[in-house]
């Protein structure tokens, strides 16, 4: 299993395989000493990266996988842009997860409302007052964001919730729920995936920059007490100085 830090691979496939034996390492260990995985995922490119390399891993404890949207946006289950529908689609039925226990929002609530009935599908599975998470998936725009957490973003000081609702997400669709930092900061392991020349500029501000005053979300997560990896093809890492 890799060891915490950052990973420069030569191309998205590379990151496939090289992610998919992290999960499975993750998933194993927490299945042999919990009994049970839990695990946050993303939308955008990383969701078919992850389904299609963990097609591949048999023998993970399927079975008590326990998967949560690290964000999910307002849309109806069935719509292109949810991203739980990427997830049931790219693993239901071709391994032995079972389909209730991914966990969609619900989108015929208000977005307040989903965020708050999230978080009460949260504390059905975890005892903690704060969710520790086994690991959490995470991407990042162009722009820095991650999850639904975007740059200059009120959110970002968000204390209280564990599930937020966002309506003004600059990235459409604007009606959003998200794990706050408060959760992905508790997780046993935080893994960035982020690929292309797009993500470069701040794939360096996050990894080398020294913004103290007004750092992107994505440099926000930073595991209270887990590991944190950022996976990258060499388009990605472009510019760091040191590679
Ligand atoms: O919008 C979502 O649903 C996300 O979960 C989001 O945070 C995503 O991970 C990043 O925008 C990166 O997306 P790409 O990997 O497609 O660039």
């Amino acid at each position: 299993m890799a060891e915490e830090g950052v990973h420069v691979l030569a191309d998205q496939a590379t990151i496939g395989t090289e992610l998919g034996a992290l999960v499975a390492a993750k998933a194993k260990e927490a299945v042999a000493s919990r009994g049970v995985f839990t695990i946050a995922v993303s939308g955008g490119s990383t969701t078919k990266i992850f389904c299609q390399e963990m097609l591949k891993h048999a023998d993970v404890g399927w079975e008590k996988w326990r998967v949560f949207m690290a964000d999910e946006r307002l849309v109806p289950l069935d719509h292109e842009d949810c991203n739980y529908k990427g997830y049931k689609e790219g693993l239901v039925g071709s391994v032995p997860l079972a389909a209730e226990h991914i966990y969609p929002i619900n989108p015929s609530l208000s977005v307040e409302a989903a965020a708050e009935d999230y978080t009460q599908k949260l504390k059905q599975v975890f005892s903690e007052d704060v969710p520790v998470f086994d690991m959490v998936l995470l991407g990042m725009g162009p722009d820095g964001h991650t999850a639904s957490l975007f740059p200059g973003h009120k959110l970002l000081q968000e204390r209280t919730l564990l599930v937020a609702p966002i309506s003004d997400s600059p990235k459409p669709p604007p009606n959003r729920v998200t794990l706050t930092l408060k959760v992905l900061n508790r997780a046993r392991c935080a893994v960035f995936v982020c690929t292309g020349e797009s993500k470069a500029a701040n794939v360096k501000v996050v990894l080398e920059g020294n913004e103290q005053d007004n750092p992107l979300p994505a440099a926000l997560v930073q595991p209270l007490d887990g590991e944190l990896h950022w996976y990258l093809d060499s388009a990605a890492a472009s510019q760091l100085s040191q590679q």
